[in-house]
């Protein structure tokens, strides 16, 4: 027994064993000694052989110096401190801040009241209304505003999702894998079942329909009560979007089998390669043409302000859209989500503009536009850059930029560096990516953290960081490493 155990009443052996279980590599040990290493440099140390950490470890596109959307962030401005808006001259002819802003940040304040005060637990409704609009405008099918929930970034979304579909240890959720580790780790946390299915690599990534049919079997057939699958769309940490035909078959099979689709698209507007068919279009069009069949598809669908090119992670705002459920089991999604009383409400403001941006002829369109271009332009460059870099390093493959923010490449590494990390107790990959921290200050996750398949191994890196100065420090690296373990 440890001491503490007899002084306190919690120790590391009595708390919830679902929590000490979950997994999750993007904040882990990795991303810990990074910031132990920034910690460093800030304090003045100069005996690292970097002299900046890289944290290409989390697609938190601001820490790597995106600039916010000026629009968004004058209206939030405003709706924080509405006293400005007596001022509307100064803002006009002193600070620069366009017409629309000033109305759009009155309209936003006479919809929530104040970004103090908690909103309706679903979301402010005007707000909620502005979403079912985007819905409608994307996808060409009517959205009902009664069936958008505001949430605090999609991860609170997955999060009332997945409780209300795992009710024991027992009840098991398709995953993909690679993933992201949100939804294996909030699994672990509900003591419910990760049912894998992998992604195929040497079709980009793509989403295996007799893979998946295989892994539910698998499942089924050991007792295993499968209730949903989780699409990530585009994939994190693939960046591969599905094509309709894709998106179809996964539809077909969950109307077959009785799943409820969870479709997080979060990456909607980072596309590169290809283009974004969201699953409630696809699902939509399949109703009209056979309502019977697909009359009760269950479908939650998931949104956030993090990604793309708004990139205000911070903020923690998104929604999910719920089609077809019993009305009953929405009943308790509403509960679940009054526990938590509301999304932030400055999150929700963000959601709005989001979904409802300057348009063509608008006094801030112009500048939304350049903006926007010009972070889209400069995510694809870098993706392109870090790509071509990966394509001639040694021993490393890697597919096309697709979406997303992120490059996955695989990697074989020499028997002699395979060895050297049994005997640090780590796994090869992550041996690499701990390696590749200390010698650059670049924070990788391994692929490991996502699952991969056996025997294979990689890592994931955003490209979002500016420059390609630490791309050149990867590729130096990488040659060393290769050089020490041949
Ligand atoms: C696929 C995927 N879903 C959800 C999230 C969570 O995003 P949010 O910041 O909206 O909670 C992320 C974050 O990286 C993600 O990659």
């Amino acid at each position: 027994m440890s001491t503490h155990a007899a002084v306190r009443s919690l120790n590391i052996n009595n708390i919830n064993p679902h929590v000490r279980a979950a997994e999750y590599a993007v904040r882990g040990e990795l991303a810990v000694r990074a910031e132990e290493y920034r910690a460093k440099l800030a304090k003045g140390c100069t005996d690292l052989p970097f002299d900046k950490v890289i944290s290409a470890n989390i697609g938190n596109p601001q820490q790597l110096d995106q600039k916010p959307i000026t629009f968004f962030r004058q209206v939030l401005s405003l709706v924080e401190y509405p006293q400005l808006l007596e001022k509307e001259a100064v803002l006009l002819e002193q600070l620069g801040y366009k017409s629309d802003v000033i109305e759009r940040a009155k309209w936003l304040l006479k919809e929530v009241g104040s970004v103090g005060a908690y909103s309706a637990s679903a979301g402010a409704p005007g707000i909620r209304d502005s979403v079912a609009k985007f819905l409608e405008r994307r996808d060409g099918f009517p959205a009902d505003p009664k069936d958008i929930y505001l949430s605090a970034g999609a991860s609170s979304g997955v999060n009332t999702l997945l409780h209300i579909i795992c009710a024991g240890p027992n009840t098991g959720v398709l995953v993909p894998i690679p993933q992201y580790p949100l939804y294996t780790a909030t699994l672990s946390l509900l003591n419910a079942q990760c049912v894998p299915y992998y992604l195929d690599e040497s079709k980009g990534w793509g989403t295996d329909l007799e893979a998946i049919k295989a892994a539910h079997k698998k499942a089924v057939d050991e007792g295993t009560d499968v209730r949903a699958i989780v699409i990530i769309n585009p994939g994190n940490p693939t960046g591969a979007s599905l094509s309709v035909e894709d998106i179809k078959a996964v539809i077909d099979f969950a109307a077959q089998e009785k799943l409820v689709i969870m479709a997080d698209e979060v990456y909607q507007t980072n596309i590169f390669l290809g283009e974004f068919h969201s699953f409630k279009k696809v699902l939509r069009s399949m109703q009209k043409d056979e309502p019977e069949k697909y009359k009760y598809v269950e479908l939650a669908s998931l949104h956030s302000i993090s990604k793309g090119m708004v990139g205000e992670c911070g903020h923690r705002g998104g929604y999910f859209e719920l089609c077809g459920f019993d009305p009953e089991v929405v009943e308790q999604i509403y509960k679940f989500v009054s526990i938590s009383l509301c999304a932030p409400v400055v999150a929700q403001c963000v959601v709005e503009m989001m979904v409802n941006p300057p348009k063509e002829g608008e006094p801030s369109y112009e500048l939304y536009k350049q903006e926007w271009d010009g972070i889209y332009t400069g995510l694809r460059e870098r993706a392109r850059a870090l790509y071509k870099a990966f394509r001639e390093m040694e021993g490393v493959e890697c597919q096309d930029p697709q979406g997303a923010m992120y490059l996955f490449p695989t990697i074989h590494l020499p028997p002699k560096a395979i060895e050297a990390a049994k005997k640090e107790g780590r796994s090869p990959d992550e041996f690499y990516a701990f390696r590749l921290l200390d010698a650059t200050g670049v924070c990788v996750v391994p692929g490991s953290g996502f699952g991969q398949k056996e025997n294979t191994l990689h890592f994931r890196t955003t490209f979002l960081a500016p420059g390609t100065e630490w791309v050149g420090r990867i590729t130096k690296f990488h040659k060393e490493f290769m050089d020490e373990f041949r």
